[in-house]
């Protein structure tokens, strides 16, 4: 083996389960030393320098996790991967939080071990050499811890979930992960689980061969083979449905899937962030989240602050925002007292309101100075409280729940419409919604464009 091969130390107690380990690792390429104790190990660990270590979980003289936290300890970079029994999801999990870079379940699939010591091993060269700056702005000690957490947890492969309010930046924080990551040249895949139909979830994350189903007429991969080397954010969480929170669990503990349609199963190495402004740990509760999902997703927790608990960060946010939107023209500046006026103000809408509000307030403002009354403050506070013109007086209800909100929905996506001329980007923006969403909204509500 030349002396230029990675250098991987492997722990276990089993012989054979070693000499499998290492055989497999060899023939990967990689220079391997095999340790039966801790001690061994140690001992190994103090003499070489290793890109990764491979470790059973028990061992005759304690447990693989010491070497995990010695590892973490020590501010040594290298990772640590865990070998758990199967099934075993405590273990796995608590191997995770400890800071564990991944683990492998026994019986050991020789398949998946090597795209675990691939991934592994891409952190030596696969990460960028000076991290991308953060996209998420702002100067706050909440932001500045975020953003060093961020970089902490970029290099191990633990799932992630993120909580925060709506538009508070927890789509911004997975791709800031993601970035920072070893997998950042693999695709980063972000997919709204509140978006998706019923009826089509399984075919769109898992994939389908062709025939599987009518209209089924090519072989499509699924979100899982789509980011497979990288990064899967699953926002909206919550929304999934029981039936799809069983398969999801099961592709995650396993890391196969199964195309629609296809009788064998495919690895997939795949990170997981997941994303929700509700409050996870009570929809178990309430029996609307599965427990063991929620456990093998939330095992690290990431928390988004809102823009009110943060309004120190309002002058970076804005100069960048400005920046942005004067890009394409002129430069946009901020009149007197503009700054004042926007730190008294709750930001229900986080930072993307934020973005929404000065987009607006330039559509209205003179030579690129947006003043105060620009801002119209008041009118985004109404409309987020919204009773629009025709609700019903507060004793009596619809005869209709899902007629009157069409209705709401209808006049709001006009008067969007009505202030941007019909430009629907421009109404999507000012929604807060994505184009596709408003298209979509438009055409199951009948609206269509003046003829002119
Ligand atoms: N710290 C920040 N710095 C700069 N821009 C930000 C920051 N936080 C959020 N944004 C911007 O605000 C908008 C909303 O952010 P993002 O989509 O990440 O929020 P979110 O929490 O995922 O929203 P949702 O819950 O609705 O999916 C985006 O346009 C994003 O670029």
């Amino acid at each position: 083996m030349s002396a230029r091969s990675p250098r991987v130390l492997v722990v276990d107690d089993e012989a054979d389960l070693r000499e499998l380990l290492e055989l497999t690792l060899v023939k990967m390429g990689l220079d391997v030393d095999s340790a039966a104790s801790l001690a061994a190990a140690r001992a190994l660990l103090a003499a070489h320098d290793y890109q990764l270590v491979l470790t059973d979980m028990r061992l005759p003289d304690g447990l693989g996790l010491e070497l995990v936290r010695e590892a973490g300890a020590a501010g040594r970079h290298t990772p640590v991967a865990v070998l758990t029994a199967f099934g075993s999801a405590d273990n796995a999990v608590v191997a995770l939080k400890a800071g564990a870079f991944d683990y492998v379940c026994k019986p050991v699939a020789l398949d998946q071990l090597r795209l675990m010591v691939a991934s592994a091993l891409r952190l030596d060269h696969g990460a960028p050499a000076a991290p991308p700056a953060s996209r998420l702005h702002g100067d706050s000690a909440v932001m500045r811890a975020l953003r060093a957490q961020i970089a902490r947890l970029a290099r191990s492969m633990a799932p992630i979930a993120i909580h925060g309010e709506s538009g508070s930046g927890k789509e911004l924080a997975a791709r800031d992960i993601h970035a920072q990551s070893a997998r950042a040249a693999q695709p980063f895949i972000a997919v709204n689980c509140g978006a998706i139909p019923e009826a089509l979830m399984e075919a769109e994350f898992f994939g389908y061969r062709k025939g599987a189903f009518t209209g089924a007429v090519d072989e499509r991969d699924g979100f899982f083979q789509a980011a497979n080397g990288g990064t899967l954010m699953l926002d909206e969480v919550a929304d999934l449905p029981l039936a799809m929170q069983v398969k999801l669990l099961r592709a995650i503990q396993e890391r196969r899937v199964r195309k629609l349609g296809a009788t064998a199963e495919e690895p997939v190495d795949v990170r997981l962030i997941s994303a929700t402004h509700k409050n996870l740990a009570q929809c178990v509760e309430q029996g609307g989240f599965r427990q063991d999902l929620f456990y093998r997703l939330n095992v690290i927790e990431l928390s988004v602050p809102p823009l009110r608990a943060r309004l120190d960060d309002l002058p970076l946010l804005t100069a960048a925002i400005l920046g942005r939107l004067g890009a394409a023209g002129q430069p946009v500046t901020l009149g007197p007292g503009v700054l004042e006026a926007l730190s008294g103000y709750a930001f229900p809408g986080n930072v993307r309101e934020l973005e929404n509000i000065l987009e607006r307030a330039l559509a209205f403002a003179n030579g690129g100075v947006i003043q105060v009354d620009d801002l119209s403050l008041k009118g985004a506070r109404d409309a987020a409280s919204l009773p629009p013109p025709s609700s019903p007086a507060a004793d009596t209800l619809p005869s209709s729940l899902p007629d009157y909100l069409n209705q709401v929905e209808r006049e709001i996506i006009l008067r969007a419409l009505a202030r941007t001329r019909f430009n629907r980007t421009q109404a999507a923006q000012l929604l807060g919604i994505s184009f596709r969403q408003l298209r979509y909204q438009m055409q199951k509500l009948n609206i269509q464009e003046p003829e002119a």
